[in-house]
């Protein structure tokens, strides 16, 4: 495009998520992404003349998106193991502890292995952008070479990522897949450090415990500190599995709650994303609303390991931040599509036990995914909507593709559209990703 300014323009139908809306269709309206790959205006389309005349483009540069076709902002996966892609699909007949130990475990061990990692790691993060996760927060392994292998790996594909080592000194129940106290403290200083020195402009380290059942008080401590000292991000699990919570009572009994453990060794702050939380109390979430703290609804894995259902109504009902995470592998699918889906179905399972809940709408669980996602990992400034200013972190949905899984009718609107394609869509959908205003799918040849 010869305009100064901006370096692309789209003209067509877009849908996000506001503040006061779970869900806005804007019907032709123009959008241009300036060379620094953020959105230079959003407006609408009558406005094209005096955009092209303040921006200097030439509207015969516009792109015009087809009337099956949209975009949507990036999908935030705020919960994936990327080390258990390897075994997606697969495994799901156990209960988390018993899984944990018997798949899991010594699946994770193989990390060590740099080839093996980056097979697994170029997968998952493939997958993951053609997917369109623009965003994920990924736990690795206890292996820091592999970890940090990783965040390469996002970064050479382009997907914005928090990438954590995983941090585990006890309760492995797997000889070999712990470290020591001292170790994993060192390790994770030392995957910290390196992480940052790359530079990675989308790659970021989050700090990685566990679970509480596989830290020791002391290393949850380090951990702490750590976060504090370099101000990370947290990722960690909580309440996901009746058994998990008593286990967590016995192993801390001087703490009042699962997140009192957090709490008291410093792991729950506004950085702070908790993975599934289907037991919290509701003092506890009012201990997650006064500290900022975040939840990660994982429906997938939540039913495939049967650990539980989040009642996402009182999650929001007291004002904590929540968004939706795959948990691959204990959730089956790499998909947030999925991740929307099963949101929306747990929220109705939960209504045939109590005809007083609202079951969530797709609107919400589509708040939920991209909006939300981008609240829960503190990056609501920088992407999660289409607002000017943000980066152009976006999928360009086209429904009438060959073999697409949707078909379209007459009188079928763009919010009906929209809405088959969360419901019905699946990648073949998604023709193209854009992560801070690059296009990252389809892959350049070379990948
Ligand atoms: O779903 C889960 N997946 C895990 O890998 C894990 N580790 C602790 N708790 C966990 N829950
Ligand atoms: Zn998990």
């Amino acid at each position: 495009m010869s305009s100064v300014g901006v370096a692309r323009v789209y003209r067509g139908t877009f849908a996000h998520s506001t503040r006061d809306s779970a869900l806005r269709v804007l019907t032709d309206f123009v959008l241009g992404v300036n060379e620094q790959g953020k959105i230079a205006f959003f407006e609408e389309g009558q406005n094209v003349e005096s955009l092209s005349h303040q921006w200097g483009f030439d509207t015969s540069d516009i792109e015009q998106l087809g009337s099956h076709e949209f975009f949507i902002p990036g999908m935030v996966d705020t919960h994936i193991h990327a080390s258990q892609y390897i075994f997606s699909g697969t495994h799901l007949d156990l209960p988390l502890l018993d899984w944990l130990k018997t798949y899991t475990f010594p699946v994770e061990l193989c990390y060590e292995d740099l080839d093996f990692a980056k097979d697994a790691y170029t997968k998952v993060v493939r997958r993951t952008l053609s997917n369109g996760t623009t965003t994920a927060c990924y736990f690795a392994t206890i292996h820091t070479d592999a970890s940090l292998l990783l965040g390469r790996i996002a970064d050479d594909f382009g997907q914005r990522a928090l990438i954590g080592k995983v941090c585990m000194d006890r309760n492995s129940m797997v000889p070999d897949y712990k470290e020591l106290t001292e170790g994993c403290k060192d390790e994770t200083d030392r995957f910290v450090h390196e992480l940052l020195k790359k530079k990675y402009a989308l790659v970021k380290p989050v700090v990685t415990p566990r679970f509480a059942i596989s830290c020791s008080s002391s290393l949850l401590s380090n951990l702490g500190k750590i976060a504090k000292n370099y101000d990370l991000h947290i990722q960690s699990h909580i309440s996901e599995n009746k058994h998990e919570v008593q286990f967590v009572k016995e192993l801390f009994p001087d703490c009042t709650s699962y997140t009192d453990v957090y709490v008291k060794h410093g792991l729950l702050t506004d950085k702070t994303v908790m993975a599934h939380g289907c037991y919290l109390t509701d003092e506890e979430l009012k201990i997650f609303h006064e500290r900022g703290a975040a939840v990660s609804h994982c429906p997938n894995s939540n039913i495939s390991l049967i650990s539980g259902m989040l009642n996402v109504r009182n999650v929001l009902k007291h004002k904590v931040k929540l968004g939706l995470g795959t948990d691959v592998a204990g959730g089956y699918s790499s998909s947030m599509l999925d991740a929307i889906r099963r949101a929306v179905d747990t929220s109705k399972a939960l209504c045939m036990q109590d005809a007083q809940l609202q079951p969530l709408s797709y609107k919400e669980a589509f708040r939920l995914a991209t909006l939300g996602g981008s609240e829960v990992l503190s990056l609501d400034d920088c992407i999660g909507n289409f607002a000017v200013g943000k980066d152009f972190d976006a999928l360009r949905v086209n429904l009438c593709v060959p073999g697409s899984p949707v078909d379209l009718f007459p009188g079928d609107d763009p919010e009906v559209i929209l809405e088959k394609f969360l419901n019905l869509g699946d990648d073949r959908n998604i023709v193209e990703v854009y992560v801070a205003g690059k296009q990252v799918v389809p892959f350049p040849d070379s990948y």
